[in-house]
């Protein structure tokens, strides 16, 4: 590849950007220096020999690229130590390297890790008195022990109280017996589990003095320490009083129960997973709409005007309509998933002080945008693949594998359906309390004011938007649970009722949750606005006004149904669209430039900084085993006797 040279094309986008791209950088990173920290963390792993690629992990075997990540996992681990003792390394810091977008470039293909990380120490802090947290967690900070979290089970994922696996206290000796007696109740999924983690937190039905007390978190020993040989299997093993999690509900060593403040303490690790993966599918997308937007520059094909060049692919409006939404989108779930982050760590302060009032507020909203960022970065990740056309299915795109990781993100942590289902419950209590004149919550507050009016005149702004979103989301969740009631009157009991209107239920928790994302990206771009340059707040205006309007437009007909809008009202929407694509086209190259994704992260050869596409890819395909020879084996073992017998 010629060294140094820069595709024409993006040469050409970059001048035509009207904003400085370093200064979005710096708003996304929060400032000058902290880019400068950023880029020297990712030079710091991506420069080490050791941790860059020497082949494409498509062509190692599982077993090798278990290996192969288990070895980059304790290189990351090093390095990370090396940054703490340097007093470089934060919280921050730890989960961009062991997860994230940086820890994800190092480690393709999963991390080791990861579940030690993210779910067994956050499971010590929340759910271990202060005498466990000391115990546990400095071990598992050092690496002293790795741990997973143990919940899911052959059986049961998503309705954990039917998990089966049980804790049953014994006075006598002080110890918990855990079994898992049936095929059904073996632990299953747990990342790590099966050859990385010598610990997990176990989640166990309790039993003490007869009686079942529901599931709590035990710290069980999986593997020796020293030999790294499997403990005997789940049948009566025996653990110490002291490893049973008790920061909320314990039982007190002759067997008594103390109950929690609340049962639903016990899920706050899964509260936690699911505010960091909002932020995660955000992250994902961003890498995916940068790879297309700087092929779909770089790409010619076909033609607008027979007369003229072929165009770049980024000039056809349909190609437009696919990346620019997507580029919305992301910092869409960007902002909301700081929103969400800030929420998260004032309402966990607040639990720490045994307030629990905003606990369900803060479920039900951790639940719906889980479902929703999930969704939307996993469709808006295929979206940039297909507008990549061939080239885009080929893996060294890394668009298929960033699919693949996001397209977990919908399952895990909380099936999306399900966890849709429960921001319905909140939602229909909410419509409930509106309607007998209760206080509603901050994030549902739009139901009293939507109640009181169902109209209002079209005007081309984002205000106008945002409440025809709160309209449809009133709108569905009245009729969800009107519907419901309606059956309820009929005779058909609750739970019923509930699972024949669920249909409707998770369509109105989308539908709130996207009113939310709207409303939350709008007000944090009018708070930016005044701190950045004239052209950069506009940017950051058009692709607001653009996520707005794109997700209304997908709404038509719910806007129909729950709106007094007109089809003259959806001409002007769909210009509007229209004019913020053709706005948003001289800047796009510029946008995903001020994302500042090194080359290494993308890992792309459609989405590298110098657009070198075709060398890029060329290079790629020579690296793969399968071309190293010219004719391979197979030829003259089975497809040359074939030909021949057919002669
Ligand atoms: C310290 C470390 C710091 C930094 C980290 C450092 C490094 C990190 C390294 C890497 C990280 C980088 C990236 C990570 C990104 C992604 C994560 C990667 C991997 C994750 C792998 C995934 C792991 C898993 O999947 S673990 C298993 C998860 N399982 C689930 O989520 C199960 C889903 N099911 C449930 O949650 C529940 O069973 C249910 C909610 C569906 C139903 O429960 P239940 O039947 O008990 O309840 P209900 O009867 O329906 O409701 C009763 C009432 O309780 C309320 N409720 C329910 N849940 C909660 C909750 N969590 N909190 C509060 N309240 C809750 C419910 O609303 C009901 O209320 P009501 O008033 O009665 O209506
Ligand atoms: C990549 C990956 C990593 C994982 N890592 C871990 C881990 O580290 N630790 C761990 O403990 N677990 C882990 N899991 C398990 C994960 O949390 C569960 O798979 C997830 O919670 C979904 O549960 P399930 O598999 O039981 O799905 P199911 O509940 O069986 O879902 C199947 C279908 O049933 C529907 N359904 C189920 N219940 C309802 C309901 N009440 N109402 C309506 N529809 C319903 C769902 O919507 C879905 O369509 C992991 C899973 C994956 C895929």
């Amino acid at each position: 590849m010629p060294a140094n040279t820069m595709n024409e094309d993006l040469k050409r986008e970059r001048q035509r950007c009207s904003f400085d791209p370093k200064e979005l950088t710096y708003l996304l990173d929060g400032g000058e220096e902290k880019t400068e920290e950023r880029r020297q963390r990712e030079k710091f792993f991506l420069d080490d020999p050791e941790l860059s690629e020497t082949a494409p992990s498509d062509y190692l075997s599982h077993k090798e690229k278990y290996e192969h990540a288990v070895k980059k996992a304790c290189i990351v681990f090093k390095k990370v130590q090396q940054l703490q003792a340097q007093g470089k390394a934060g919280m921050q810091n730890f989960r961009e390297v062991l997860g994230g977008q940086l820890g994800s470039a190092i480690l393709r293909d999963g991390n080791p890790l990861g579940l030690h990380y993210v779910m067994f120490i956050p499971t010590i802090m929340g759910q271990g008195t202060i005498e466990q947290q000391a115990e546990w967690i400095s071990k598992a900070w050092n690496l002293e022990i790795i741990g997973t979290y143990a919940q899911t089970e052959l059986g049961h994922g998503t309705f954990i109280r039917g998990l089966e696996t049980t804790a049953t206290y014994d006075p006598a000796t002080e110890e918990f017996v855990l079994n898992s007696p049936t095929l059904t109740s073996y632990k299953w999924w747990p990342g790590g589990l099966g050859h990385t983690a010598n610990y997990a937190v176990v989640v166990a039905q309790l039993y003490s003095q007869g009686i079942c007390h529901g599931i709590h978190p035990f710290i069980v020993q999986l593997r020796d320490e020293e030999t790294h040989l499997p403990m005997p299997g789940f049948e009566n093993v025996r653990i110490p009083w002291n490893y049973m999690l008790m920061k909320n509900g314990k039982v007190l060593k002759d067997g008594s129960y103390v109950k929690s403040p609340s049962s639903k303490l016990t899920y706050g690790t899964m509260i936690f997973v699911r505010v960091v993966i909002v932020q995660d599918a955000a992250n994902y997308l961003r890498k995916a709409v940068t790879i297309a937007t700087r092929y779909s520059a770089v790409r010619h094909q076909s033609h607008i005007k027979e007369s003229a060049p072929e165009p770049q692919i980024l000039d056809f409006v349909t190609q437009q309509h696919k990346l620019f939404p997507q580029l919305a989108t992301y910092f869409a779930l960007h902002y909301s998933g700081a929103w969400l982050w800030d929420m998260y760590n004032n309402v966990t302060s607040e639990l720490e002080s045994g307030e629990l009032d905003r606990l369900p507020e803060l479920h039900a909203l951790a639940c719906c945008l889980k479902a929703v960022s999930a969704a939307d970065a996993a469709q808006g990740i295929e979206t940039c693949r297909l507008a990549c056309g061939g080239h885009g299915y080929m893996s060294c795109s890394s668009l298929p594998i960033t699919y693949g990781l996001v397209t977990a993100m919908v399952t895990y942590e909380g099936e999306n359906t399900v966890l849709l289902l429960q921001t319905a419950r909140y939602l229909m209590k909410a419509w409930q309390n509106c309607l007998d004149g209760q206080p509603l919550t901050p994030s549902v507050q739009y139901l009293n004011s939507v109640r009181r009016s169902f109209g209002g005149v079209y005007h081309k702004s984002v205000p106008w938007i945002i409440a025809s979103m709160q309209r449809i989301a009133a709108g569905k969740i009245e009729t969800a649970h009107r519907h419901m009631n309606d059956k309820i009157k009929r005779g058909v009991n609750s739970e019923d009722a509930w699972n024949e209107t669920s249909i409707e239920l998770v369509a109105a928790s989308e539908a709130h949750c996207k009113a939310f994302i709207v409303e939350t990206y709008y007000n944090s771009v009018q708070q930016i606005v005044p701190s950045v340059s004239q052209q950069l707040g506009k940017a950051l205006t058009e692709l607001c006004e653009l996520y707005a309007v794109n997700t209304l437009l997908k709404n038509i007909g719910d806007l129909l149904r729950y709106s007094n809008v007109t089809t003259g009202d959806l001409e002007n929407l769909q210009r509007w669209l229209e004019e913020l694509l053709a706005a948003i086209r001289p800047n796009a190259v510029g946008i995903v430039d001020g994302f500042d994704i090194n080359d290494a992260i993308i890992a792309s050869p459609l989405g590298a900084y110098d657009g070198n596409v075709y060398e890029r890819l060329f290079a790629e395909v020579s690296k793969s085993p399968l071309n190293a020879k010219p004719v391979n084996e197979s030829f003259h073992k089975y497809l040359k006797p074939l030909l021949k017998s057919k002669m």
